[in-house]
């Protein structure tokens, strides 16, 4: 029916060509008669000859990499650099303008190569690399293709996703996927057709973009950044370049059917500009966007934690309403026009690795790409900046070494000359070159770079010195990888001989190699993970305390190696582990006058834990403590059974002796808008996940924790320090059926937020701390207004607590409606997602998860903070049938483990559209000596 597209008859006689190659295996050929009728490419990797070579629209060589860059993975490319570096605009833009126009050039030269030696760019390769050794960059580009490919469903998924309430990430990465495959299906000729109209929409999109978020664009609205060292500057320069770079291995496959008479310079100068023009376009969108969106309220919300590009453009777009969610559709199909030639290059550059490959069709591959690619991406979606980089730069690694290998070999052995390729002898393994040359300079290029390499898994020492990665900055986002499963755990008994007696929090550090648990026998232990043979040894054991320790916390390693940990004796004390040598004064010189004698007076003599601060000003038992995110700084928050939430500052931090006491307000009273005032406070800006603690075992029923803290506090207010007697009668009853309990926001960009629940108040509240103005409550999450389980319970914002605070005053009031007490809560780590997931457990048996999703009031201005946060319950659970003791998530957020005095610890996690189911349970044996005491005090019908 295309008759007269001149593409169309040479296609066709390539495929006769393909037919040739795969003659061999019978099963396909009827297939491939078929889809030859449809128009479909099924020509393989054999050179195209010269004959061939004859479409003259040049043009196509500019539509192809513009469109395939004016999408969203160059948006997030560019938004990096704000979201991700921490870099300022006027860093980021210049950063990219110089990367852009000096990386751009490479994959451009490359294009040239498709017109000039008919040859696809790993059957190029194989005239430098050699018939075998060709088999490493054809290896190492089906698995960057794939990785790009991934990325791009990724982004496109979280976009489409943004868009309606009803898709999730997971069905927009399928249809993004999905329609890669079709335009690929069909080959080179459709994908070039596709990608002269595709950039169209995304032009639009963008130029919309400007016009509607342009009004927020001035200069207030971006926040002063600091300046940036040469590490970060490199990793962020090297991570675009990157990201340009990687073209180069498939700029070639998209010119095998042109013009091969054409100008060389012709060539590169279209497909340059396309490049060009479309990737710095993007870039600087996406820096200019990513770099406003915190100043800008809206725009927040919808980048989440800063890695929702597809909720950031929408929130840009949704003044212009539908129009707006139309465009953010329209651009989030089009990372099928990154998709399609990625794609396609993956089957080409498979089918090169080895001839049994070449024999299958070039769509069977694009099959096989889309099988990888989908769940891959749903599994990646949920961490995207960590998958973008790491993804990113390892390619661009070996890309930039391949690139400089193949452009050395056309300028030196083959004098810039095509004559001087032999294009023929493609296929003739002694014809071609050892490639002995080629894969010594390739493993050379990686005696430089490993050094240099700074990621996720590994640190070379050159990176290490200080110069950032070579491809990207070490920075510690996501690095909790090693989660490890705290049931497994409990499966070796490790938490049941762990102490003499109840062990009341175990906490991994920052890696997941130690472990810290604490105990009703006033001890501290931590663990150290034996990795070669997956045992664990405790490395340090110490008396901490006076009485029983409730809660321990690990600092961000950035800090050192430092615990914090909350005891019923009122105290809160900062752990340091100080090197063995230099252990005999380190721990006992204390330089903040507080009471270091009894730190190690009963420890063992290996301890290596110096105390090196005692914070006393809690007015009851201290029932929690928990390090702020490292991106605030050293910070840590207390909650006791005082009901005063305490966030102290380290003015010192080599010392980690001077702490202030920064905030002190009563969670109970506190008002959505008055308080007292703040100091204000440095930002330490880093970028990174705080730390997370990520143990779920409970076996201390509440009632024996409850128990021994009366003791704790019988003992303590006649031993300890600064303490008072409990400040209002009755307390001390009160406080075997109180919870109190603490969990910071992971995401920085909502600033200091902080929920906290206390009390037998049943709620929690989410607390606003701000360096310039009073803390404020700005959301209470209340289970009980509503009866029904899955009602949401939207706590309007500034609902004053009196509700509760009235159940918690009246103590007994026998007309209230009873309250449970939450025992403990978690805020998930916010990987991806537009909303946060914030869970809590409480004595009435329940596990709830809340999504509670910043104000979205489009009127409001930018400046009006205490917004209006909703929130509202997606599960509830009450299978433990007893008091919930501990609630935890797993790093991504996507799984969350509860501990209840049922003796078992359940896992609940999230199904397809959203919905949380159990996802199993596991029993903690010596739990169940302990259950008949506890049921007496979990009355399940009160
Ligand atoms: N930089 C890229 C190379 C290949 N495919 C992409 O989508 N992006």
């Amino acid at each position: 029916m295309d008759r007269k597209n001149p593409l169309d008859s040479i296609v066709k006689s390539d495929s006769r060509e393909a037919l040739d190659e795969i003659r061999t295996s019978g099963p396909y050929r009827r297939v491939t008669k078929f889809l030859l009728h449809l128009g479909v490419e099924t020509h393989g990797i054999s050179p195209i000859p010269k004959e061939e070579r004859v479409d003259r629209r040049l043009y196509q060589m500019f539509f192809v990499w513009f469109s395939a860059n004016l999408n969203i993975l160059d948006f997030s490319t560019g938004s990096a650099g704000p979201a991700f570096f921490n870099l300022g605009l006027h860093d980021s833009l210049v950063i990219l303008l110089v990367v852009d126009v000096i990386s751009c050039a490479i994959p451009a030269f490359f294009a040239v190569f498709g017109p000039k030696l008919g040859t696809r760019g790993m059957v190029q390769a194989r005239f430098s690399w050699g018939y075998y050794a060709a088999a490493i960059p054809s290896i190492l580009n089906v698995f960057s293709s794939q990785g790009f490919l991934i990325l791009n469903c990724i982004i496109g998924g979280q976009a489409l996703a943004s868009v309606s309430d009803n898709l999730s990430v997971t069905a927009g990465i399928v249809i993004i996927g999905v329609l890669a495959l079709i335009v690929t299906f069909f080959g080179y000729k459709v994908v070039h057709w596709y990608e002269s109209v595709a950039w169209i929409p995304n032009a639009v999109a963008f130029i919309v973009m400007l016009g509607v978020g342009g009004k927020h664009l001035k200069s207030s609205t971006f926040p002063a950044h600091p300046n940036p060292t040469t590490a970060t500057i490199l990793s962020f320069a090297t991570f675009v370049a990157s990201s340009v770079i990687s073209w180069c291995t498939i700029t070639p496959d998209y010119g095998v059917y042109h013009d091969a008479t054409a100008s060389s310079l012709r060539i590169f100068v279209y497909a340059y500009l396309g490049f060009f023009f479309a990737s710095f376009t993007g870039h600087v969108l996406g820096a200019v966007f990513a770099a406003a969106a915190p100043g800008v309220e809206l725009w927040q919300s919808g980048f989440g934690n800063g890695s929702d590009l597809g909720g950031l453009i929408s929130a840009v777009l949704s003044p212009t309403g539908g129009f707006g969610k139309f465009l953010v559709v329209l651009i989030a199909l089009s990372t099928t026009s990154a998709c399609a030639p990625t794609m396609y290059t993956f089957g080409l550059s498979f089918m090169s690795i080895a001839p049994i490959f070449a024999r299958f069709p070039r769509y069977v591959f694009a099959i096989i790409s889309e099988a990888i690619l989908i769940p891959v991406a749903i599994v990646g979606a949920t961490r995207f900046y960590a998958t973008l980089v790491n993804i990113l730069s390892v390619i661009g690694y070996w890309s930039t070494a391949f690139a400089a290998i193949i452009l050395t070999e056309h300028v030196f052995f083959r004098r810039r000359d095509f004559l001087f390729y032999n294009v023929d002898e493609w296929n003739k393994p002694r014809r071609l070159p050892p490639g002995i040359a080629a894969v010594l300079a390739f493993a050379g290029s990686f005696g430089v770079i490993v050094p240099s390499m700074s990621q996720v898994w590994y640190s070379g020492p050159i990176a290490q010195a200080g110069t950032g990665d070579i491809g990207i900055d070490h920075t510690n986002s996501e690095q909790n990888w090693s989660f490890l499963d705290p049931c497994a755990m409990i499966q070796t008994g490790l938490i049941q001989n762990a102490h003499s007696d109840l062990v009341t929090d175990a906490s991994y550090d920052f890696y997941g190699l130690r472990l810290a648990t604490c105990s009703l026998d006033q001890r501290i232990k931590v663990w150290h993970l034996d990795e070669s043979n997956g045992t664990w040894a405790v490395e340090d054991d110490w008396k901490a305390h006076d009485a029983p320790v409730s809660k321990l916390s690990w600092a961000h390693p950035e800090f050192g190696s430092v615990i914090a940990s909350s005891s019923f004796d009122r105290t809160v004390k900062i752990w340091e582990q100080v090197s063995p040598l230099v252990q005999p004064d380190a721990s006992q010189t204390n330089g903040s006058g507080v009471n270091s004698s009894q730190s190690s007076s009963s420890g063992p003599s290996n301890s290596r834990w110096a105390e090196r601060t005692v914070l006393t000003d809690a007015r009851g038992t201290v029932r929690a403590v928990e390090f702020a995110p490292q991106h605030f700084g050293l910070k840590l928050a207390s909650i006791a059974s005082d009901n005063q939430l305490r966030i102290y500052e380290c003015l010192e931090q080599p010392s980690l002796t001077a702490w202030q006491l920064s905030e002190e307000l009563d969670v109970l009273t506190l008002p959505s808008s008055t308080s007292p005032s703040l100091h204000s406070r440095n930002h330490t800006v880093a970028v990174a996940t705080p730390t997370q603690t990520s143990a779920t075992l409970d076996g201390a029923s509440a009632s024996l924790v409850a128990q021994a803290l009366q003791q704790g506090l019988q003992q303590n207010v006649a031993g300890t320090s600064t303490s008072q007697p409990p400040s209002r009668p009755g307390l001390g009853n009160r406080e075997a059926d109180g919870g109190w309990c603490i969990s910071w926001c992971k995401d920085r960009y909502w600033g200091e937020i902080i929920a906290a629940g206390s009390g037998i108040s049943g709620v929690i509240k989410i607390i606003q701390l701000s360096p310039s103005r009073r803390p404020t409550s700005i959301l209470t999450l209340d289970p009980t207004p509503v009866p029904a389980p899955q009602a949401p319970s939207s706590a309007p914002e500034g609902t004053l607590p009196v509700p509760s605070d009235a159940a918690a005053d009246g103590a007994a009031a026998a007309n209230v409606p009873p309250r449970f007490a939450i025992t403990s809560v978690a805020w998930a780590p916010s990987c991806g997602r537009s909303y946060h997931l914030i869970a809590t457990g409480g004595r009435d048996g329940h596990v709830r998860i809340w999504r509670v999703k910043p104000g979205e009031d489009l009127e409001r201005e930018d400046d009006d903070e205490d917004g209006k946060w909703t929130a509202s319950i997606v599960a509830d659970f009450d299978q433990h049938k007893s008091a919930v003791t501990r609630v935890e998530w797993n790093i991504t957020g996507t799984v969350l483990s509860s501990a209840g005095n049922d003796g078992r610890i359940r896992l609940w996690k999230a199904t397809s559209g959203n919905v949380w189911r159990p996802a199993g349970s596991i029993g903690v044996e010596q739990a169940e000596e302990t259950e008949p005491t506890e049921n007496k005090d979990v009355d399940m019908d009160a």
